[in-house]
Formats: structure tokens, sequence, C-alpha cells
């Protein structure tokens, strides 16, 4: 089933344009990843999944971009329940300067959740979905400051699991974490997409080509492919795609 669906959009900085015509679907229960060089455009283009572009001035974009067959950039979206639907991982772990326990409660007690027993079981799944519960069930009251980057990744992802969202973003999640970290967020990935959708950027063409069902190549602001990863790897039908993917660009 197609989640997201994306028709010329156009996205312009000013009067620089960072996005061309832009067309994607986005099919739900998968991962798709998003690649390309260093400034083709794709945290723009994340970004405007959810309408985290809204915040930078001087943004101005044209085109539809669908989510459940409803337009979100039309003026009657309230942002925030959009933002609750489609949940947002970065590049740097971010948790907030709380307590393991307040980091996942903090999104269900904005949302007006209350009740302490509700708020622990959201927690112990949260933290089971994020693969981090063995690791922290013994120490929620402690500063999540305290953990390691890659398990402050994995809380974030919990962070973002906690208030349900049915779409999940990620921002190059794994670039500022080790080896192993990343191999236990891959998995994590692996295992969440039976519940979520997920759209990632990754500077890593393995880890595209190891964990994603599509990949979307992107150059200079312009979409110029999106296949089966199988495909775009072995196969891709543009030459550009193909010089990437080889190494004789970027
Ligand atoms: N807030 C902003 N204001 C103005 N221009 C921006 C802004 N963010 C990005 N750009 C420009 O838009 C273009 C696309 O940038 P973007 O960060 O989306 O690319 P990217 O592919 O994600 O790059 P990277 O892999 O380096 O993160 C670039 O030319 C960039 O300079």
């Amino acid at each position: 089933m197609r989640v997201i669906s994306v028709r010329e959009l156009n996205l312009f900085y000013g009067k620089q344009q960072a996005l061309h015509d832009i067309n994607l679907d986005v099919d739900s229960h998968a991962i798709t990843a998003l690649i390309g060089p260093s400034g083709c455009g794709k945290s723009t283009f994340l970004r405007t999944l959810n309408r985290m572009n809204d915040s930078i001035a001087h943004t101005k974009i044209t085109g539809s971009v669908k989510v459940f067959d409803e337009d979100i950039y039309s003026p009657q979206v309230d942002v925030e329940g959009l933002r609750k639907r489609i949940g947002m991982v970065f590049q740097h772990p971010n948790p907030f300067p709380k307590s393991i326990y307040d980091n996942i409660t903090y999104g269900p007690k904005l949302h007006g959740l209350t009740d302490r027993d509700q708020l622990d079981e959201i927690v112990e799944n949260s933290l089971k979905a994020a693969a981090l519960w063995e690791e922290v069930k013994d120490v929620l009251k402690k500063p999540a400051t305290g953990l390691s980057g890659g398990q402050q990744q994995r809380l974030c992802i919990a962070r973002a699991l906690a208030v349900q969202p049915q779409i999940l973003l990620m921002d190059e999640p794994t670039s500022a974490l080790d080896p192993i970290s990343t191999a236990k967020i891959e998995e994590l990935l692996e295992n969440l997409k039976a519940t979520y959708t997920i759209v990632i950027v990754t500077h890593n063409m393995q880890q595209a080509a190891r964990i994603s069902d599509k990949t979307a190549f992107f150059l200079n602001g312009v979409l110029v492919e999106v296949d089966e990863t199988s495909t775009i790897f072995q196969n891709p039908a543009d030459k550009r795609t193909e010089d990437y993917i080889t190494g004789r660009f970027g």
C-alpha cells in the first residue's frame, strides 16, 4: 500500500531552488532509502514529509505531499498532530537532559496522558521495540545523557515510538555511531518495518543496500531514479545512478 505520495514537489530556499519536480511514492511497512552526494537535497526532501521545513525562514514549496491521501500542506492540517503521526530521528542522538523514563514519557504527557500505569507500559513497550529495555530497565531514573551514543540513539528511536507514529523519518541515524551500534540499529530497523513505514537518509551506500527495500537516488535537487534496492545497485536505469553507486563521483 502507498503511504506517502509526492507529486511535482519544488522547494526554494529564498531564490535558490533545492528540489526540482520530485515525484515519489513510499510503500507501507517498507524501508525507503534516500541516497546521493552531499548537498543533493536528501535532508531537505525528508523534512518536507512532516513539514519540518516550516521552521526554516524563506522556504517556499509548490506541488503536493499526500500522507494517507491527505495533503499535508493544506491550511487545515494540524501540524502537531501530523508530527505525532510522522516521527523523526536525527543524525546526532539528542536526548533531553532528563531521565531515561522522562525522555520516553515526554511526548505522551504532552498529548495529555497522565495515568502512571499506562505511562509505565509505554516506557517498557517503547524501549523493548527499540531493543534497549534489557540494557536500561534497572536505571530508568538515571539521566539519559549517561548512556553511550548508540544507546542514546536507540532511546531517541524509543522516544519517537512512544507517541505511536505511523511513519518514521530518519536523517542519517547511524552516521555518528560506531560499527557495533550501527549494526544494532540496522537490525532494529529491519524489525520495526513490520509495524512502521520508514524513510531513511543515508550517506552509506552499503547501508542502503543492506536494509532498504526501495532506494531513491538524488542529484542536484533532482530525483534521478527510484526503484527496488536490488535494481538500483545491480541494474540502474540511469547512467548517473550507475556512476554514483560505482563510486565515480560523490
Ligand atoms: N536552511 C537552509 N537554508 C538555505 N539553504 C539550505 C538550507 N538547508 C539546505 N540548504 C541548501 O539546499 C541544498 C540541499 O541541502 P540538503 O541539506 O538537503 O542536502 P543533503 O543531500 O541532505 O546534504 P548532506 O548529505 O550533506 O546532508 C544545498 O545546496 C544546501 O546548501
